[in-house]
């Protein structure tokens, strides 16, 4: 329908000029907008301008012009106010002119007040009529944007009569649980509400406080509308609701009416939320209990202890060559190997047992409640051995270890830090226990983990510093007087600690993996001290050096190895690795090939401390073993008689049929040579025919002072 404009005119038609001046007149009068015109034609077109909201027409019009123009404002359904103006007196008249769409009727001849009376009257009226027009218009855009807002709404929107059962609710509810609207009208609110939550809904969907003590998120679980059972279709939702009080009208003012209440589905920041907690819990690689979780679990076991007068204990678990294994494979091998690793562990353990991971290559296990003193060897023993198995990975076969230090309370601590920095400085220990791998802390080990911390640290620059340096010690054929090989042994000199020795920082350096460089220094070094030797060029004497474990399993070890030799024009020929046993007992098909890689270039391997590792000997066969060292400890205790000297006797004839030969350690006294003689051992190193020495010290004059101690 048209809109009026504010300022509407006012059109007179009628046949008699002089009543048309004087309206004029009494227009401009009281500034009526008002026009008059005298024929049909005039009227018409002043009707098509559109700016006429009153029209006063004689009916009586000579040619019947009043007539039409009132059909005409009817057919096309103008909101045109019409007075009809005329001599005709009779009802009938007034009647025809109210039945042809006139709204006001006025006898001619009228006087001007009156016609002044009936146009203001009909001018407030188009004024009313189009307020009422602008506000029903308002009213329905309010309400269809109402509607929108709530049918759209992501929330469900839901209005409860005083006994509980819907009166209303939006689409939502279908998105939301299933249900169409109208299949829940009528019915109680509490037929989708998860059974468990049925009194907790009570207090907030049909709450009967308004205002600020109405029911404001309140958390509920609503069902899906399905078969399923109602712990597979909850859904949880927050629920905000508040009573409807009658105001005025219809209702008694105060009256209780019903609820009305809004729901938000809530299961997506519930989601995020229980991720959000778990992942502040949790370690997200290998899903273990984090430090922060295995921290909260030992404080809850110590306060449960301290009531029962229970044990509990920590182990702490360090995986061994872990960093070499990330470092050559890669970090998401890596990551791959942790989560095995994780599922390994896990399986050693009882259900009431925590197992978390601190980060990196470190895990920590809780047992709640030990009863024998030997529970936590014994689980340790267990991990260790676990461990031990190869892990198979992309066809690859890793072998990794772990070294377990345990602290129990309340002997070794009464807070959770003590137990976990205690398990931590025993894991150290363990680390260095090449057998055992495992160590019950004492408090002795708390020092050497500060002394682990320092050489740890100053590693990183002992080589860049010139802080290292290389001893050789001959072995000596006591026969000939010749000296055979000469063994490098590396020393430390730390700026502040003094002289390290490489029992306290060659462990370290395999754990940070810094052994790969610093052994490939000492190579080179040594082969370089050989070359400029004035007895080094004697043919045949070797130049032994200690091999780390750590070293073969890097990818590089050959390459690198041949690249030294090659560099420093040193003969492999001349270079003897010596390896021990607890090597071979790590993963003896990986160390054959290596090992028979070298030996492909003339590199001969000396296994070292012999008779204190591995048991079985099939390995000497596989292997392309050299010579033999029998350990010290054989040499230490050889006194006539002993047993220990049938056992030495037994190794040297062994390795002679194995056509190896057999060099003795740690000789120290005249006696222990001569029975190592009588016991067909000729080859023997140890400090009655020298210390370890620096290359210089190594003079024509020492190998004189050798050669009279072998012959006397
Ligand atoms: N991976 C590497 N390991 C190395 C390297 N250099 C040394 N080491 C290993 O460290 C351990 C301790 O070595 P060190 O303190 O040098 O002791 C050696 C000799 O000094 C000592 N020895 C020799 N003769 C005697 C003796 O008559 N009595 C006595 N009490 N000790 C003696 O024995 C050590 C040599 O042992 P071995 O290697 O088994 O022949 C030691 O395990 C070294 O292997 C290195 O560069 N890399």
């Amino acid at each position: 329908m048209q809109e009026w404009a504010a300022a509407e005119r006012i059109l007179v038609v009628d046949h008699q000029p002089r009543l048309l001046d004087s309206l004029r007149l009494m227009a401009a009068g009281h500034e009526l907008p008002l026009d008059a015109v005298e024929t049909e034609g005039e009227a018409r077109s002043h009707l098509a301008s559109g700016a006429y909201g009153v029209l006063v027409v004689d009916l009586l019009h000579p040619e019947q012009a009043g007539q039409r123009l009132l059909q005409q404002i009817r057919a096309d359904g103008l909101d045109i106010h019409v007075v009809v103006a005329t001599s005709d007196s009779s009802q009938e008249a007034a009647v025809r002119a109210l039945r042809g769409g006139a709204r006001d009727f006025l006898r001619k001849p009228y006087a001007p007040e009156e016609l002044l009376l009936t146009l203001r009257n009909a001018l407030e009226h188009r004024r009313l009529s189009r307020e009422n027009q602008r506000f029903q218009s308002r009213l329905r855009r309010s309400q269809q944007l109402y509607r929108f807002i709530v049918e759209r709404s992501p929330d469900v929107i839901y209005v409860l009569d005083q006994q509980g059962n819907f009166t209303f609710v939006n689409a939502a509810v279908e998105r939301m649980l299933g249900y169409p609207p109208e299949a829940l009208l009528g019915r109680h609110y509490s037929v989708i509400v998860s059974p468990d939550d049925v009194s907790l809904a009570r207090h907030g969907m049909d709450d009967r406080r308004t205002g600020d003590r109405a029911t404001r998120n309140l958390e509920v679980r609503l069902l899906k509308s399905g078969d399923a059972r109602p712990e597979n279709r909850a859904v949880t939702v927050e629920v905000s609701a508040m009573g409807i009080y009658g105001q005025s009208g219809e209702e008694r003012e105060g009256e209780f009416l019903g609820t009305y209440g809004v729901v938000r589905d809530i299961t997506e920041r519930k989601h995020a939320e229980a991720l959000i907690r778990y992942q502040a819990h949790h370690d997200l690689l290998t899903g273990l209990p984090n430090r922060a979780l295995f921290k909260d679990r030992l404080r809850a076991g110590l306060a449960r202890n301290q009531r029962s007068e229970e044990r509990l204990a920590v182990l702490f678990l360090d995986l061994d060559r872990f960093k070499l294994v990330n470092d050559s494979m890669g970090h998401s091998f890596g990551d791959r190997l942790l989560e095995c690793v994780a599922r390994r562990l896990r399986e050693c353990l009882r259900e009431g047992d925590t197992l978390a991971r601190l980060g990196g290559d470190e895990f920590t296990i809780l047992l709640p409640a030990i009863q024998r003193d030997s529970d936590p060897i014994s689980v340790a023993d267990k991990c260790i051995a676990a461990m031990r198995e190869p892990f198979y990975l992309d066809q690859q076969e890793i072998y990794l270890g772990v070294s377990i230090g345990i602290a129990q309370s309340p002997e070794h601590g009464e807070t959770v830090e003590a137990l976990i920095k205690h398990a931590d400085v025993a894991m150290y220990h363990a680390k260095e226990d090449d057998r055992r791998h495992v160590a019950v802390f004492e408090s002795f080990m708390s020092q050497r983990v500060d002394q682990h911390v320092s050489i740890e640290s100053g590693l990183r620059q002992a080589i860049a510093q010139n802080q290292l340096n290389v001893l050789y010690q001959p072995q000596i054929d006591v026969a000939s007087g010749r000296i055979t090989a000469m063994e490098a042994l590396i020393r430390w000199r730390h700026p502040t600690l003094g002289t390290i020795s490489p029992l306290d920082f060659i462990p370290v350096a395999e754990q940070t993996g810094s052994i790969i460089p610093i052994s490939q220094w000492l190579l080179r070094t040594a082969c370089q001290d050989m070359l400029r030797w004035p007895g080094g060029s004697e043919s045949g004497t070797r130049l032994a050096v200690n091999l780390s474990p750590v070293q073969l399993e890097h990818a590089d070890f050959v390459k690198d190895t041949l690249r030294i030799l090659h560099e420093v024009g040193f003969p492999p020929h001349r270079l003897e690795f010596e390896i021990t046993e607890h090597l071979l007992m790590r993963d003896l098909e990986s160390v054959v090939t290596i090992l028979r890689k070298l030996s492909a270039h003339g590199i001969t391997f000396a296994v070292d401390d012999f008779g204190t590792g591995y048991s079985s000997l099939s390995y000497l066969q596989r292997l392309p073993i050299h010579t033999l060292k029998i350990d010290q400890s054989f040499v230490r205790s050889l006194q006539e008689g002993r047993e220990e000297g049938h056992l030495v006797g037994a190794i040297v004839s062994m390795g002679r049929s194995l056509g190896l030969k057999i060099v003795a350690e740690g000789v120290e006294t005249q006696a222990q040579l001569d029975m190592l003689r009588r016991l067909k051992c000729n080859e023997m190193q140890g400090y009655l025919f020298s210390r370890p020495q620096a290359a210089l010290d190594l003079s024509g004059e020492a190998v004189e002072r050798w050669r009279s101690a072998v012959h006397g």
